[in-house]
């Protein structure tokens, strides 16, 4: 067990967008969509924890919750012992420098009209106005070399980089302000599967050397497998599971997990015959109306009808895993 303070502690998080139904009175309540529903968890320093789950089931909107770019219903996002959500604009804005995030589609988040130089030293300049021209140069020339981008690049602009290479300078962004967490979101989903596992490695090495901490999110469970320390698993805006990743992968612990598991490609085709697909055949229900109780019931195989009345809390079952189920 890790006997350090953890750098952030997420409780009882809680995301709900109004949505209004078609053709609905301009006086009648908007419906409540769950995006995130109570979501807990510590991440300590130094760790990288996956994040994975079906598309929709709330890793962005989680994600831009801690960073404050949607606003909490509900919960607490402790960082370093303060709590990120009742922070005002300028105590917020002493806290951003230190957790960056990376965004799915590289080319998009970075600025068309800007040279890579003038993207990757904006947030120095933001943050630290009266840091030296030629402090900021040197600054950005150092990262753009540790993402492996040649600094006579610098005046380029992002359209003549290739998508990894324009993921490499959304890296050094992130650098720049030597930040303490940066929040990967699907940042390799748009990307070759050979370069998936460049970038994938050039974080790692990063991770490393910095000392950094990562969450990394991921509909593929293949590729938060390498990188990560523990993977959380989301369902319809509910952790169902966080474990360890070997143990995750492993023996994973609630059905939903199995079920994901089961479903990732393996590299020996022979090892088909043998391996049992869990296949969940009811659609994904609307996190407008969640089913009662555990909100994985309504497709999991070994559903009981305690499961339709309590939702069940995430437990420690040793190993380094904690499952939110009744039966297993
Ligand atoms: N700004 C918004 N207004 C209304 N609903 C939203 C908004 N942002 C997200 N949602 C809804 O919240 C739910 C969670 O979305 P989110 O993008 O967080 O899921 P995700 O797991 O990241 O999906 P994906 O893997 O496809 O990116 C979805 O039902 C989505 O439609």
């Amino acid at each position: 067990m890790n006997a350090q303070s953890p750098l952030l502690s997420v409780r009882d998080l809680k995301v709900w967008f109004d949505i209004k139904a078609k053709g609905a009175m301009p006086w009648t309540a908007p419906d409540k969509l769950k995006a995130v529903d109570g979501v807990d968890f510590d991440l300590m320093p130094g760790e990288t924890l996956g994040i994975v789950g079906e598309s929709g089931c709330g890793k962005s909107t989680l994600a831009r919750a801690i960073m404050r770019m949607v606003p909490a219903e509900a919960g607490t996002v402790l960082w370093l012992g303060d709590d990120l959500l009742s922070l005002n604009k300028q105590g917020m804005r002493a806290h951003r420098k230190e957790m960056q995030m990376i965004f799915q589609d590289p080319l998009a988040s970075l600025n068309p009209r800007m040279t890579i130089g003038q993207i990757v030293a904006e947030p120095l300049k933001t943050h630290y106005p009266s840091v030296s021209k030629s402090e900021v140069k040197a600054r950005v020339r150092e990262v753009l070399d540790r993402v492996g981008i040649l600094p006579n690049m610098i005046n380029r602009y992002p359209h003549e980089f290739s998508g990894g290479q324009c993921q490499r300078i959304g890296i050094a962004r992130a650098l720049i302000l030597k930040p303490q967490l940066i929040i990967c979101d699907e940042p390799v989903s748009a990307l070759d599967v050979s370069i998936q596992a460049q970038v994938i490695n050039l974080l790692m090495e990063i991770q490393e050397d910095m000392g950094l901490s990562l969450i990394f999110i991921a509909h593929d469970l293949s590729v938060v497998k390498h990188i990560s320390t523990r993977v959380m698993v989301l369902y319809l805006g509910n952790v169902v599971e966080i474990s360890e990743a070997e143990q995750l992968y492993r023996a994973p612990g609630h059905p939903y997990t199995q079920a994901l598991i089961s479903a990732v490609p393996i590299p020996d085709p022979k090892a088909y015959a043998d391996k049992e697909v869990l296949i969940l055949d009811a659609d994904l229900p609307s996190p407008l109306n969640p089913p009662s109780g555990c909100v994985f019931r309504t497709r999991c195989p070994l559903a009981k009808p305690v499961c339709a009345e309590i939702k069940p809390p995430l437990t420690d079952r040793g190993n380094g895993q904690q499952v939110a189920c009744h039966v297993i």
